[in-house]
C-alpha cells in the first residue's frame, strides 16, 4: 500500500465530494484524513485528502487518476495527486539575519519538512560556510539598483537548474521586481517581520517600539509586486513591554518569524494550503 495525497479546487455545486469519495471506495482507497473548505464568500470548494491504495501496477492509483481525470472534466476542478512523502524542492533566499535559514536548514535535516533544499542564494557572503555545512549548493548573487535585472536573471537560471518548487525568501532583504514576482506566483513564500498588515516595509520592529506595541509578531504570505501585500499563509505573535528595546523586539521577535515560516512551508508543501484571491485557505 502507498499513501497519496489528493487535492482539489472548483466551483461549489452538490456531489462533488462524493463523486471524489465514490472513486476512492471503488479502487480500493482508504481515506486518512479528508477536510474541505466551502468558500461562501466566493462559491468555491476546496478539498484536501490523505488516502492509501494499494500501488500495484494496473490497479488503485492508476484506475482512480483516470476517474479524477474524469471528475475535473464534469465539475471543472482544479486537481493534484501526488505519493505522500514526495518532496518539494525548494530553494532558499537570504541577505544577513540568518535565524531563519538556519531553522529551515535544521528541520529539513532531521525530515520535518517534506522538502529537499536544493540550492540557497544570497546576496551577502555571510552563510555560505553554514550552508556547505548541509552539503548544500550556495550561490552569492550581489544585488544593486543598476544590477538587479541580471540578479533575478540568473536566480531564473538556478531555479530551471535545480528544478526547484518553492522558493522562500527566508529574511531575504531585497524587493523582487514585479516581474520575478509575477513569475513566481504562487511558489515564493517571505517572512516578514511583523504581524502583518501592520509594520509594512523596512525595519517593522522600529516602526513597532515607536507605536509601543505590547505584541510583535511574524506573517508569512505569499510573495506578489505588492510589497508585504501577498495572501497571508501563517501568523505568529510574542508577547512584549515597554522595556523592551528596539533590538529586544528584534530578538523577541525571531522564534516567532522561524515558527511563521517553518508552518507555511510545511503546509504549503503538504498541499493544504490553497490561493483565493486576497486571501488563503489552509486546511491543517
Ligand atoms: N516583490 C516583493 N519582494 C519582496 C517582498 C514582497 O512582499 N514582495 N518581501 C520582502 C521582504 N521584506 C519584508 O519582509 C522587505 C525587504 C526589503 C525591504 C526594503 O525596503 N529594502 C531596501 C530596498 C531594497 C530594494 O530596493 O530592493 C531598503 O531597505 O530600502 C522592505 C521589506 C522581500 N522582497
Amino acid at each position: 500500500m502507498q499513501d497519496y495525497i489528493f487535492t482539489l479546487e472548483c466551483a461549489e455545486r452538490p456531489g462533488i465530494t462524493h463523486a471524489v469519495t465514490g472513486a476512492l471506495l471503488t479502487h480500493g482507497g482508504d481515506i486518512k484524513e479528508l477536510k474541505q473548505f466551502d468558500d461562501q464568500s466566493t462559491q468555491q470548494l476546496f478539498l484536501r485528502i490523505d488516502f492509501s491504495v494499494s500501488d500495484e501496477p494496473g490497479n488503485g492509483v492508476e484506475a482512480l487518476r483516470t476517474d479524477f481525470e474524469a471528475i475535473g472534466e464534469e465539475f471543472g476542478a482544479t486537481w493534484q495527486l501526488w505519493p505522500q512523502g514526495e518532496k518539494r524542492r525548494v530553494l532558499i533566499m537570504v541577505s544577513k539575519f540568518e535565524h531563519c535559514l538556519n531553522d529551515l536548514l535544521f528541520r529539513a535535516r532531521v525530515g520535518e519538512l517534506p522538502i529537499e533544499i536544493a540550492a540557497v542564494v544570497s546576496n551577502h557572503p555571510d552563510h555560505r560556510e553554514l550552508v556547505e555545512w548541509h552539503h548544500i549548493p550556495f550561490f552569492r548573487i550581489p544585488v544593486t539598483k543598476e544590477t538587479k535585472p541580471e540578479a533575478e536573471a540568473k536566480l531564473l537560471e538556478l531555479v530551471d537548474r535545480f528544478e526547484v518548487d518553492l522558493v522562500v525568501l527566508a529574511r531575504y532583504m531585497q524587493i523582487l521586481s514585479d516581474d520575478l514576482a509575477r513569475e513566481l506566483t504562487g511558489r515564493a513564500i517571505n517572512i516578514h517581520h511583523s504581524f502583518l498588515p501592520s509594520f509594512k516595509g523596512a525595519k517593522p520592529y522600529h516602526q513597532a517600539w515607536e507605536r509601543g506595541v505590547k505584541t510583535v509578531g511574524a506573517t508569512a504570505h505569499f510573495v506578489n509586486s505588492e510589497l508585504d501585500e501577498g495572501p497571508i499563509i501563517a501568523q505568529q505573535l510574542v508577547e512584549v513591554d515597554h522595556a523592551f528595546t528596539p533590538e529586544d523586539l528584534v530578538a523577541a521577535g525571531r522564534d516567532a518569524e522561524c515558527k511563521a515560516l517553518s508552518n507555511a512551508v510545511k503546509w504549503h508543501c503538504d498541499g493544504r494550503v490553497f490561493l483565493s484571491g486576497k486571501r488563503t485557505i489552509v486546511l491543517r
